[in-house]
């Protein structure tokens, strides 16, 4: 993103910012709607007054003579045309629906710009590939092991093949080229493509030319971009039209596992993140749940639902800190929401952040708030007073976070973090996620699937305060559903005396 705008709003990053755009949406339709009725109100204004004059045909020049040898004809001829006539050519020149059409382009004024287009691009495509889902599912609304009642109709395909084309994933562009073919053309094509153009024109063309590309990049990884595009362009050139259309069919019966067998795969595996965002980490054996009771004295009265996470580096959730209720009042001081950026506080600076969520500080006091923190107080153990401001993100589908790290050491300096560095993290799931949306530790193996109500805390330091590189995390691409979460930074000095400095404990029990 260009930093300048880091401050622009955006709806793709947050499901609050896509509820807002439906509702324009939504909008633009009522305005569109009353125009078209308008519009319609008019068109039968006409056709009722041609109705009414119900003027005869006249088929011979012969007919014609008669009819206008007749005065009373003659003379209504004449009156029509110098009187009534420029009236209605009047009438049907008059803008109408103008109220409508100015309304409409103030909606659209709003509309998402390209940058949100691309950004929603990159969405469906980082979910597409970190879950390893096919295009054919997807195109039919499977999304890992859920159908959904909804489908992506041909324009949609053809604008992510087209993504996918002009990034250089050839064998994603390749699969969605080929959805898109499979589409039958939409209901009253003619009348739609005559505005929004023909999505079929050129399209087996392009899909026979990036399973040329795509096979011919696979084959010969040295060459380069632009080779690979003339020798493609070369090959089709060169065939005929009818050796062409055969070399479509072929590749449109085949399943992606044929095509992939006989063109060979790309030699990107999956990476840790991947991995676990798939939920495909080793399962953890060796972990309890609890009540905690012992953090602070109120825990004896009112013990918390502890399960371990993981031991070294400690990580551990606590079931039940957020109530629904409590959930909606948090909600409610949400507002305003600004642009949340990816590894804004990581030691690496130097890559354009991302905009991956929508962020609130609850930096006014209220009882919420105040509950809230001595809660993480009861839950961590960590004294909160000097920090009492709270964050609240909302993810959009798609959104992600990037791993990274939440200590500051590389880069904290006297003055920028008074209270030191961030020893722990508290995240509080404040929304279900159906799917995806995992916080995930990728060096760890360690994937925590939000749960609404609970909260996972871990240490991003080491016992003598040193950073813990362990406690690299990220969150995984949301597939469905609206993240909603509270963020805590534990700090450092004002736990002086409540988690003094210790030595840093030996690091064997982590590989066995
Ligand atoms: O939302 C999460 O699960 C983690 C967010 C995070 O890592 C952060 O805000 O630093
Ligand atoms: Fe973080």
């Amino acid at each position: 993103v260009d930093p300048e705008n880091y401050g622009k709003d955006y709806y793709s990053s947050s499901v609050l910012g896509l509820v807002n755009l439906l509702e324009l949406e939504r909008k633009f339709m009522e305005e569109f709607t009353v125009h078209a009725d308008v519009m319609q109100e008019k068109v039968d204004n006409l056709q009722m007054y041609i109705d009414y004059l119900d003027r005869a045909q006249h088929e011979s020049h012969k007919e014609r003579e008669k009819f206008v040898s007749n005065p009373l004809n003659a003379y209504g001829l004449i009156r029509r045309l110098q009187q009534d006539w420029p009236k209605w050519q009047n009438y049907t020149q008059k803008p109408l629906g103008t109220a409508q059409l100015n309304a409409m382009e103030e909606l659209l004024s709003n509309a998402p710009d390209s940058y949100d287009m691309t950004e929603s691009l990159k969405s469906m495509d980082r979910i597409e590939k970190t879950y390893d889902l096919p295009a054919s599912h997807i195109a039919r609304g499977l999304l890992q092991q859920k159908q959904y009642d909804t489908q992506l109709p041909v324009r949609d395909c053809l604008a992510l093949a087209q993504h996918k084309y002009e990034t250089g994933d050839y064998i994603r562009a390749s699969m969605w080229y080929r959805e898109a073919l499979r589409h039958e053309p939409e209901p009253n094509a003619e009348l739609i493509n005559a505005v929004l153009g023909d999505p079929r024109e050129g399209l087996d063309l392009q899909f026979a030319r990036t399973m040329v590309i795509r096979g011919l990049g696979l084959s010969d990884q040295s060459m380069s971009r632009e080779t690979i595009h003339a020798s493609a362009s070369d090959f089709l050139n060169k065939s005929s039209p009818k050796d062409v259309e055969e070399f479509i069919s072929y590749y449109l019966a085949q399943s992606d596992e044929e095509i992939a067998k006989e063109m060979g795969t790309p030699q990107t595996p999956p990476t840790a993140h991947d991995i676990g965002c798939r939920g495909l980490f080793p399962k953890r054996t060796n972990l309890v749940c609890r009540y905690n009771s012992t953090t602070t004295p109120f825990l004896k009265l009112a013990p918390l639902k502890m399960e371990e996470v993981n031991h070294d580096p400690y990580i551990v959730m606590y079931h039940d800190v957020l109530s629904e209720r409590e959930i909606e009042e948090m909600k409610q001081l949400a507002e305003p929401m600004v642009n949340g950026l990816s590894g804004s506080d990581m030691a690496n600076i130097s890559e354009p952040l991302e905009i991956v969520a929508r962020v609130a500080w609850l930096v006014d006091p209220s009882p919420f708030r105040e509950r809230l923190n001595i809660r993480i107080g009861d839950m961590t153990g960590f004294d909160v007073s000097d920090f009492e401001a709270l964050q609240l993100a909302n993810f959009g589908v798609g959104s992600y976070f990037k791993a990274h790290y939440d200590y500051l050491t590389d880069r904290l300096t006297e003055g920028s973090s008074p209270l030191g560095d961030r020893t722990g993290s508290l995240i509080i799931y404040a929304s279900e996620v159906p799917q995806g949306g995992a916080t995930i530790f990728p060096d760890i193996q360690v994937t925590v699937q939000p749960q609404k109500g609970n909260s996972v805390f871990w240490y991003n330091t080491f016992d003598d305060s040193t950073p813990d590189p362990r406690s690299l995390h990220g969150v995984c691409p949301v597939i469905a559903g609206s993240r909603w979460t509270v963020t805590k930074w534990l700090h450092q000095w004002p736990q002086m005396f409540l988690k003094p400095c210790s030595p840093r404990r030996q690091l064997v029990e982590r590989k066995s």
